[in-house]
């Protein structure tokens, strides 16, 4: 992250602060007091179930919605009273966006990109979309894969200072993918600041300096990649015979299968082998694999309802 995101007094500068936002559709509550900040230069990713609120949450953040309650700051700037002006300094890439099929890519770069009221070369993005291959080819030609790296490339004109992406790579090749998130990656390294809903939590896990998790309308986990998933333990799995005694507290199956769920996987781990070396025991298919993403969205969801730590 660039150090221009920090403050004079040593706090982040804010590109995105929302408090209390609350959003109904009638009597419906699809976002309930949701308090959410991302950092200037952050890659941050929203991540929650098909129904969690992350699109209206979104779509009120960017003053598409007028909220039910609660404050939305963007860039600096209120929402509410400033959207004009705040939004003149953002990209937006939609889940889906209608083109005139006869235009060429680069032209509709070049149109819709100038639209924003930013300058940019619209070589130049087509270039970072990984889309200078297909130039002059008709946007009616284009593939799905290809269609997402157009809205890319125009969302991205002329360098926004906050880009939001809805689910940039949903149903690309893994070649696309890449070429989609090498772009991204390089407009974070510029000092965009970009904010992207995703379903692919490996790739949010990989790419994204902090995560926010949604369900029912609420933030149910918040921080860095690295923080979310230490609050989750590692576990160490392996067969052995139902009636060893093991040096660690576990949980052994009569068929023989172990798990140990634990903090400290180095210390587990060192006993464990000193152990079974010292006794001759075998452990067998013996793995230990780190909490990932996809368990702490699961048991989000099993929780029901809000009630982690934020
Ligand atoms: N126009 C609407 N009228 C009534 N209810 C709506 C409307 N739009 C969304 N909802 C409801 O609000 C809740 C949140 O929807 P939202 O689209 O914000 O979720 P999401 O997290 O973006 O889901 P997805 O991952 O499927 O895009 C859902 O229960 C949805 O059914």
């Amino acid at each position: 992250m660039a150090t221009s995101s920090i403050t004079e007094h040593g706090e982040h500068r804010l590109a995105i602060d929302v408090q209390g936002l609350t959003c109904r559709y009638d009597d419906f509550v699809a976002v309930d007091g949701l308090d959410l900040t991302v950092r200037e230069g952050e890659l941050f990713a929203l991540l929650g179930t098909n129904g969690a609120g992350k699109t209206t949450a979104l779509e009120t953040i960017q003053g598409l919605r007028q909220p039910d309650g609660g404050a939305v700051m963007v860039l600096g700037l209120d929402i509410a009273a400033d959207r004009a002006a705040a939004m003149s300094r953002c990209g937006v890439m939609l889940q889906e966006t209608g083109y005139a099929d006869e235009l060429t890519v680069r032209e509709t770069v070049g149109l819709l990109g100038a639209l924003s009221g930013r300058d940019d070369d619209p070589d130049r993005l087509l270039d970072l979309a990984g889309l200078v291959g297909r130039r002059d080819v008709r946007v009616g030609q284009l593939s799905g894969g290809e269609r997402r790296r157009l809205d890319f490339a125009v969302a991205a004109y002329g360098s926004p200072k906050l880009l939001f992406l809805d689910e940039p790579t949903t149903a690309l090749d893994p070649a696309a993918r890449g070429a989609l998130w090498a772009g991204v990656q390089l407009m974070r390294d510029a000092g965009t600041t970009i904010v992207l809903t995703t379903h692919y939590l490996e790739e949010a896990e990989r790419y994204a300096d902090r995560v926010a998790v949604m369900s029912q309308g609420r933030i149910v986990q918040q921080g860095t990649v690295a923080e979310v998933l230490g609050r989750r333990p590692s576990r160490i799995t392996f067969r052995a015979d139902p009636s060893t005694v093991l040096p660690v507290a576990a949980v052994a199956e009569p068929d023989g299968s172990v798990e140990i769920d634990t903090f400290d996987p180095q210390t587990d781990l060192l006993a464990l082998l000193t152990w079974a070396s010292r006794t001759r025991t075998p452990l067998e298919q013996l793995e230990v694999s780190g909490a990932r993403l996809e368990e702490i969205f699961l048991d989000t969801e099993r929780a029901g309802a809000p009630t982690a730590a934020v």
